[in-house]
């Protein structure tokens, strides 16, 4: 079965993924394009002939959209996933899954209460080789009890747009997570600490930042978020246990010697450092789709818990304070227990 899919929202990433489903990803095609910018979305229809929508509604109301997805602006997710519920198809969102926790759990209660998992966020670290291989080794239980990790989240450069609260909902969102899943362990309290600040940053901005979470077992996770390091996207995580360290692999790059030096590159972006992690997570979201399973990728309380902690993140550095998350408990159709 070809999966047809109707995506809401034709900007960066948007566009990225209508290609990557055209032209990497076996079994869907895009019939359906909708932007609140019209020549936008008619522009990126045009390119894999679909049809263009004025609405999101519309688009998931279609007799031709099997899925969604949805990648448009943070605030406006809410309302489509739960269109896509309430429509009983399944939803791909990008990260966030809602903005606000009180939404993130109306998509929970939706969701309950349709009795089937319809809702997968694109968390796309999951399905990067290096989390994965660390993940297995982490569970192998080869370096023991895990008791701290050290990361470090760095883009070379931000648009002016980008505000100081972004550090925590739009970039550590990704880590934070990604180490819930890494660990198998909840996030508890959020505290952050300010560094000088470089120059090279937009006046407005506060960058770098210091996050410090602890989680439910005690472990301590120190990340540095610095989105204007200049020198390219780098990401770095290592995870310290009782009996030895386990470290993210820097992507693989030919060694340069040339003028007394040897070098490797560093990639410029996230769509270069994680491409093949978002074409593995779409492989597999689409697989399931054409099945007829449940969504198996991070979950709508997966979603909550993102934007919970990171929310806490930001009053943590607003308070100068460390603040608890006040997570609710997991229900037990998202796997939680008595
Ligand atoms: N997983 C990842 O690494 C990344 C995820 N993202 C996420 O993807 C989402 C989109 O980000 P970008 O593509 O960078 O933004 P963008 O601004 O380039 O594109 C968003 C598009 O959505 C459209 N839009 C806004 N509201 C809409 C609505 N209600 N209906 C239809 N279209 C609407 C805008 O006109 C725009 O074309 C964000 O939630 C962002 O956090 C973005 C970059 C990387
Ligand atoms: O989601 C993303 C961007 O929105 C964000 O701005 C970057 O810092 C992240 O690395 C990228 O993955």
């Amino acid at each position: 079965m070809t999966v047809r899919v109707g995506v809401i929202g034709a900007g960066w990433i948007g566009r990225e993924h209508i290609r990557r489903l055209t032209e990497t990803v076996t079994g869907a095609r895009v019939t359906a394009v909708s932007d609140i910018d019209v020549a936008r979305a008619e522009e990126a229809a045009a390119r894999v002939g679909a049809r263009v929508f004025a609405n999101g509604a519309g688009l998931i109301a279609a007799d031709d959209v099997d899925a969604v997805l949805v990648t448009s602006w943070g605030p406006t997710h809410a309302g489509h996933v739960l269109d896509a519920i309430a429509a009983g198809k399944p939803v791909f969102c990008e990260k966030p899954l809602a903005t606000t926790a009180e939404d993130c759990l109306r998509i929970v209660e939706a969701e309950t209460a349709h009795g089937v998992r319809l809702v997968q966020v694109g968390f796309m670290r999951r399905y990067d080789a290096g989390y994965r291989r660390m993940k297995q080794i982490v569970d192998s239980g080869r370096i023991g009890e895990p008791l701290m990790v050290h990361c470090a989240h760095r883009n070379p450069t931000v648009p002016e747009s980008y505000r100081t609260d972004m550090a925590a909902l739009d970039s550590a969102v990704h880590e934070i997570d990604v180490l819930r899943w890494l660990l198998d362990d909840e996030i508890v309290s959020a505290q952050v600490v300010l560094p000088r600040s470089t120059s090279k940053r937009h006046p407005h901005l506060k960058d770098p930042q210091i996050m410090l979470f602890e989680t439910a077992k005690g472990i301590r996770i120190d990340l540095e978020v610095f989105v204007n390091c200049r020198y390219g996207y780098d990401i770095q995580c290592e995870t310290v246990g009782e009996e030895g360290v386990v470290r993210l692999p820097d992507p693989a790059a030919v060694g340069v010697r040339t003028a007394g030096q040897h070098s490797t590159e560093v990639l410029a972006d996230w769509v270069g450092r994680f491409a093949d992690a978002f074409d593995t997570e779409f492989r597999e979201w689409i697989a399931d789709v054409a099945a007829g399973n449940e969504a198996t990728g991070p979950s709508a309380w997966d979603g909550y818990a993102a934007t919970v902690i990171s929310n806490a993140t930001v009053e943590a550095r607003k308070s100068g304070r460390i603040m608890t998350t006040g997570m609710k408990p997991r229900p037990a159709f998202y796997g939680g227990g008595a």
